[in-house]
């Protein structure tokens, strides 16, 4: 059984080719990640891993190599289908929040549930379930700038698994957070990645926090290698 649901094969990137400053930054990118599989990537400043999370959830294209989303090699895809894919597979957390600051918590979740085509009611009521998991319904009327720090995180983890997508990338999700916080929030953010089952790739500077996940690779000289 193939329960692969994000494989990463051969991804090559070089920026600026053949001009000065020209940057090898992925040389040969391996990686698979199972449905319900949480996977830390740690990787030293500068090399490359917001360049991996882009190239795996399809906001940009690898020089050579393939990625495959349930089986479907989708990098070969045009730029509609692949906006199209990105929008229903793949759920984005960064370490700043991106919510829409005219927008309150729970309108921040329903669009991009609107904007793939789920009724408003549904969109409301999953928007509305997600909040009361991750502890924030009570704050769902309340526009970004009322909520905390960890509740805005908490709502950017609702809004980025909306429309239930198979694959989660997140690039320091609780950087911005203090200690506390940050530990409370992560695991928030596990316990939704564990009960969607989704397969989620999660760069982190934390060890503490990345040991805490089902393994560890180490993004370095432009290749994923596994940490013990
Ligand atoms: N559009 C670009 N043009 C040229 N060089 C780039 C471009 N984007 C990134 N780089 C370079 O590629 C390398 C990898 O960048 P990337 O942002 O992927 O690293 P990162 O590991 O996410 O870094 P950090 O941890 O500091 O955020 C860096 O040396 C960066 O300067």
């Amino acid at each position: 059984m193939n329960d692969v649901t994000l494989r990463l094969k051969g991804l090559t990137k070089t920026y600026l080719k053949g001009k000065p400053g020209e940057v090898q930054v992925l040389r040969g990118v391996d990686l698979d990640l199972r449905a319900g599989e949480a996977v830390a990537m740690v990787a030293p400043s500068g090399a490359g891993k917001s360049t991996l999370l882009h190239i795996a959830g399809l906001l940009d294209m690898p020089d050579e190599g393939t990625v495959e989303i349930g089986g479907q090699n989708v990098s070969g895809e045009g730029d509609r289908t692949r906006t199209a894919l990105r929008r229903q597979d793949v759920g984005f957390v960064y370490q700043f929040h991106h919510l829409l600051p005219e927008f309150t918590a729970l309108e921040n979740i329903t669009l991009p549930q609107l904007a793939n085509g789920v009724p408003d009611k549904a969109a409301q009521a999953r928007a509305l379930d997600l909040l009361d998991r991750v502890g924030v319904a009570a704050r769902a009327s309340h526009r970004p700038a009322a909520l905390s720090g960890g509740e805005q995180q908490r709502v950017a983890f609702c809004r980025a698994l909306a429309n239930a997508p198979r694959v989660l990338l997140a690039d320091e999700p609780t950087g911005n957070l203090d200690p506390e916080t940050s530990d409370q929030v992560f695991d928030t953010l596990m316990k939704l990645v564990r009960d969607e089952g989704l397969s989620a790739l999660i760069a982190t500077h934390n060890l503490d926090l990345a040991a805490r996940m089902d393994r560890m690779v180490r993004l370095e000289g432009g290749v994923l290698r596994p940490v013990a």
